[in-house]
This record gives C-alpha cells, structure tokens and sequence, in this order.
C-alpha cells in the first residue's frame, strides 16, 4: 500500500554558511520558517559533538519557532541524550558520528552497539519521542533495530547517491527497495534521506512503503541559484511525481 509522502528539510548548512563568519547571518530558524512555507512536512538538525553547524540555540529556537515537527539527528551520546530530553522535539535519530568526517559516512551499526543503544531508545521513547535509527539498508540492522525497540528507521542513501556507475546505482537502489520491504514486515516506519537530490530523489520516493524522506545539503546549495521556496518546490513535485 502505498502512502503518504512527507519532506523533512534539513537546515544544518544553512548554519554551515554561518558559522564560516560567525554573527547571526543567515539565520537557521529563518530558513526553517521559509522552508515550511514552502511545503516542508518538517525540519532536520542534527546538533553534532563538535557544533561545526547547527549550535545549542539554534535548538532552542527551532523549538520554539516551528509550528512543524522538528527532527532531532543526535549520536547517542549521554550529552545529546540529556538535550534532546530538556527539549523533547518530536523525533530524536540517532546517527552514528566520527569526528573527522565530513559527512555522516554510514548507517548506525544497531547490531555491534546494540548494548549502548538500548539505554537512549527506552528513554527517548519514555519521554515520547519518536526515535529512528540512521542505519544502512541491511535486513539484519532493521531487525536489530526492531529488537531494541525503535518505531522509525531511516535508510542511508548515501551509497546509491553517491555510486559512480548505473550498475552500483541500481544495485545500491535495490537494497533500499529490499530494505523498505522488510521494514514493512517487521513493522517499522521507514524514512531515507541522505545525498539526495533530484536526480536520485525519484526511485527512492517511488518505493511505497517509505513514508519520509530528509533532505538538505542540496537543497541548501540550490538555494544559491533558485532560493530555497523554488527548490523545495521542485523537490516535492519530483517526490509527488515519483509517488503518483
Ligand atoms: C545523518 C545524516 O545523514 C545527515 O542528516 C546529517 O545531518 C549529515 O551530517 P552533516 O549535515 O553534518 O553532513
Ligand atoms: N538524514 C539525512 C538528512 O537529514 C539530510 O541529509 P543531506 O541531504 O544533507 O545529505
């Protein structure tokens, strides 16, 4: 059965931009607000150990200005644990973070840590909060996550965006797609996101049982060219595009 599409517009590099000046400008909280206005579901931060974008305030502002659910990316960490306690957003996903990467390179092992995770989903989750797991698209870490109780897993699709070839691309397509399927039968809600752009963003809205999908480094950069109300525009209607 196929169902509702929502987008969920990650603002981290509109702090990016920011915080190569410092100041206040361009601010966030804006960029959120906007991006609602233009048909964003919700909005994605993810507040990292090292504060290289989104920042503590910005949390605190995002809170307390969007009228939207707002999607909390956090490592599972005491520290991020007790923020995203303080302020309860309606989602918290945990996504696993090395300090020298520039991006999150893969999904979060649900497996191998399945010891620490267990602590900061039931907590999440008592403080009702809608807690995901940013793993890969393998079967065996959707169970994982099934087992440590988390609703919502969110697929990496930094692989499929990223392949250099038709046949990686389609390859990496199909473990999404395989990956959707038995979130479906293991009762999980699924999202993806990560790389996508409109480009790739269409076979994975396809897949019926994907209810999600965040999105921002390029929506962030196409906004240099088109503003940000015209490139979410263009993303939705390739999302609706590929669902219909
Ligand atoms: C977890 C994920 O894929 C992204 O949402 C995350 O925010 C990536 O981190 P950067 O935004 O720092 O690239
Ligand atoms: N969880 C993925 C996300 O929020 C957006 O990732 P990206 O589009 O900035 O790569």
């Amino acid at each position: 059965m196929s169902r509702t599409l929502r987008l969920g517009v990650n603002i981290d590099h509109v702090a990016t931009v920011r915080n190569a000046r410092g100041g206040t400008n361009p601010d966030p909280l804006r960029a959120a607000m906007l991006a609602i206005e233009a048909g964003a579901d919700g909005i994605t931060a993810h507040l990292r150990e090292d504060r290289r974008h989104i920042t503590d305030r910005d949390i605190e502002k995002l809170m307390a200005g969007i009228d939207r659910p707002l999607n909390f990316e956090m490592a599972a960490t005491d520290e991020m644990l007790a923020i995203a306690l303080r302020h309860k957003p309606h989602a918290a996903c945990l996504v696993p973070e090395k300090r020298t990467e520039v991006t999150t390179e893969g999904g979060l092992d649900a497996i191998g840590n399945a010891g620490s995770l267990a602590r900061p989903i039931g907590e999440l989750g008592a403080a009702g909060i809608r807690v995901s797991l940013f793993i890969d698209p393998e079967p065996a870490q959707l169970d994982a996550a099934k087992a440590l109780g988390a609703p919502v897993v969110e697929l990496h699709t930094g692989a499929y965006c990223d392949a250099e070839t038709p046949e990686t691309r389609a390859h990496e397509l199909e473990r999404i797609v395989r990956a959707a399927a038995h979130a479906e039968a293991i009762g999980l809600e699924c999202h993806a996101g990560h790389g996508l752009s409109y480009a790739t963003v269409g076979p994975v809205a396809a897949i019926p049982t994907i209810v999600e999908l965040n999105i921002g480094h390029f929506l962030i950069g196409e906004a240099i060219f088109v503003g940000l109300t015209n490139a979410i525009a263009r993303m939705r209607a390739a999302m609706n595009a590929a669902r219909r």
